[in-house]
């Protein structure tokens, strides 16, 4: 199927040669064309230009986006987006002044998502998820991550992964999966942190590996969770599997997560809301990217992770969702985008290379995601008429998307 886009009024992130990420002042550029086509063929990005030379591709399937901005689709590299029912009771009892760990505490949080998660069946469990799946399409994700988490059991852990692996083959985003047993420590191991640390690298790791369900690993290195040498122990473990670390850390407490991380070769290191200078120190001239998750720290009124710091300081930032029942009930990058600009001081340009380029590179998808460039899967947003790609993070509340593109054809 050919497709082509005309009378585009500002095309984003067009990049002969992409980046593979962007770091601290590269992120102020954001490349555009201004009254430009884009040809797709078989899924692809073929070729883009000017309307003034729109070369031999007159006369193909056109889609006029006059007045309109044409980017690259979100890549939200953060999310747990499998999970059942909800915590809609957590969140009044944290108005009504009751804090996150003060719920978890009790025996709310992860592990309540967990309780309903294995009563819930594989097939309920799939139909929830693509519910949620299907609307962060439609808001311009075109690249998820999704971890496991939820399961706290070997069999409920692998459902999950079955669950994220099913929907990549069902719907035309691409999809890169987690294995995140070390979530929470499950009542049963109450007692017996190190048994189920066990459990995870005796059981799930090699089951997960055989089954072929993830392609990285995850930890939440925090107090109350998971310590810096139980991370240390599980990403030395997982290692064995070629499981790549993609880690939580420095969500409420500063611990050293982030060098035992980085010590791993860890893709990214995610949340960061609390960051000391030697925290900051640890991740530059590494390949690690940091990821903030704003919308974490708008919902359960945290910190936000310093941004314009982490930029400042000449490294890379991704933004992502971190889309769950507990923290983040909400996948949508719009929001991510904006929140960014406004609350973490970003400009629209670093907040949208974040959301992009970086978003890629944090799930290893930067060959074939995040940018306008020739051969790589066309996953575009269309917007509405907009004055220009600033209104985006501008007019925060508004929906401004009018199509969104996923392996070349419009997704309804
Ligand atoms: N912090 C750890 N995990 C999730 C929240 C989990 C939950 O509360 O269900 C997060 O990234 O915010
Ligand atoms: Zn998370």
């Amino acid at each position: 199927m050919k497709l082509l886009l005309t009378n585009i009024k500002e095309l984003l992130q067009v990049r002969e040669i992409a980046p593979t990420k962007l770091c601290g002042a590269q992120m102020k550029e954001l490349p555009i064309l201004k009254n430009a086509w884009v040809f797709i063929h078989k899924g692809v990005i073929k070729d883009f230009g000017t309307m003034d030379n729109i070369g031999p591709y007159k006369g193909f399937k056109t889609l006029n986006c006059s007045g309109k901005t044409v980017l690259p689709a979100w890549c939200d590299s953060h999310s747990h987006l499998v999970y059942a029912g909800n915590r809609e009771q957590e969140f009044v009892d944290r108005i009504n002044g009751l804090s996150y760990q003060e719920i978890a505490e009790n025996g709310g949080g992860i592990v309540n998502s967990a309780k309903k998660l294995q009563e819930t069946s594989e097939k309920d469990l799939f139909e929830q998820s693509a519910k949620r799946l299907k609307e962060v399409m439609r808001l311009g994700t075109g690249a998820l991550e999704i971890k496991s988490g939820y399961g706290l059991t070997t069999e409920a852990e692998l459902k999950m992964l079955r669950v994220a692996k099913k929907l990549a083959s069902k719907y035309p985003i691409t999809i890169k999966t987690t294995f995140l047993g070390a979530h929470a420590v499950p009542p049963e191991f109450k007692n017996n942190k190190e048994g189920y640390v066990d459990l995870i690298c005796n059981e799930m790791l090699p089951k997960i590996s055989e089954q072929k369900l993830a392609d990285y690993m995850d930890v939440f290195c925090e107090e109350g969770y998971f310590s810096v040498s139980d991370m240390d122990r599980i990403l030395s473990e997982g290692k064995k599997y070629k499981l790549i670390p993609k880690v939580h850390v420095n969500q409420f407490n500063s611990i050293g997560g982030i060098a035992t991380a980085v010590k791993h070769k860890a893709l990214s290191v995610d949340h960061l809301e609390v960051l000391t200078d030697e925290d900051l120190e640890a991740l530059k001239n590494t390949e690690t990217m940091p990821v903030a998750l704003p919308s974490c720290s708008y919902f359960l009124s945290i910190p936000y992770t310093p941004g314009r710091k982490i930029i400042d300081a000449g490294l890379p930032l991704a933004l992502a969702t971190d889309y769950n029942p507990g923290s983040t009930p909400s996948g949508n990058m719009n929001f991510v985008v904006a929140t960014a600009c406004i609350k973490m001081r970003l400009t629209p340009e670093e907040a949208i290379n974040a959301a992009t380029i970086n978003g890629a590179y944090a799930m290893g998808l930067s060959e074939t995601h995040g940018s306008i460039t020739k051969g790589k899967i066309a996953n575009l947003i269309v917007t509405k008429k907009i004055p220009s790609y600033g209104y985006l993070p501008y007019a925060f509340g508004s929906n401004l998307i009018d199509c969104v593109i996923l392996n070349g054809q419009e997704i309804k």
